[in-house]
């Protein structure tokens, strides 16, 4: 298992260490001391699973009380996995970073609280499942405009994008609540 840094301190690559034989291949998706010694030291309370078509892009949420962290893995298909720092005092507010998460690679992304998460699909279907380090509280639940100029991801071609309505209503940057 290896942990590579990315351009937002705190959010990490996660390559697994793939183990392939005759049967087909094992590998470990999260294991706490690994993750330890890495220095994320992490609580998981909650696992989801959503699959989505090509062109989805869920995101970019965060939850303004019990922020969450997440560990993010894509079982099947691509997608391209986006983080952005939420915290008003960061060296880094504002800015994203991305990796592309795929059923192959089977890597996984680590988006720490304080930072909106959000992806979108560019194949026919994906399954992307993520563990969490806090509860889910859809009364503190906030979405961040996917396509707000000021962050300015760049968000690959995936067609025409399909968003939920929550989605459509996001706040550009300068009009979300944030993180101190
Ligand atoms: C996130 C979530 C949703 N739900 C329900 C609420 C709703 O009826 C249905 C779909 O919810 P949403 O539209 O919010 O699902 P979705 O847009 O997939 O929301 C997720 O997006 C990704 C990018 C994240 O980072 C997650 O934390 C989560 O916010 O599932 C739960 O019961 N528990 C949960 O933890």
């Amino acid at each position: 298992m290896e942990f590579v840094k990315t351009s937002l301190p705190g959010v990490v690559h996660v390559r697994p260490k793939i183990f392939g034989d005759p049967r087909g291949f094992f590998m470990e998706v999260y294991h706490a001391g690994r993750f330890r010694d890495a220095g994320l030291d992490l609580h998981f309370v909650q696992d989801n699973l959503s699959r989505s078509r090509r062109g989805v892009l869920r995101g970019l949420h965060y939850q303004i009380q019990h922020p969450q962290g997440k560990l993010v893995t894509c079982l099947a298909g691509v997608i391209f996995d986006v983080a952005v720092d939420m915290r008003r005092s960061s060296p880094t507010f504002g800015q994203w970073t991305a990796v592309t998460l795929t059923g192959e690679n089977r890597e996984s992304l680590y988006v720490p609280p304080g930072f909106a998460h959000g992806f979108c699909v560019l194949s026919e279907s994906a399954d992307v499942f993520y563990k969490c380090t806090d509860l889910y509280h859809p009364e503190h639940e906030r979405s961040l405009l996917w396509n707000d100029q000021t962050v300015g991801v760049a968000w690959p071609e995936c067609g025409e994008v399909t968003l939920s309505e929550k989605d459509r209503q996001g706040k550009p940057l300068d009009q979300a609540e944030c993180f101190e």
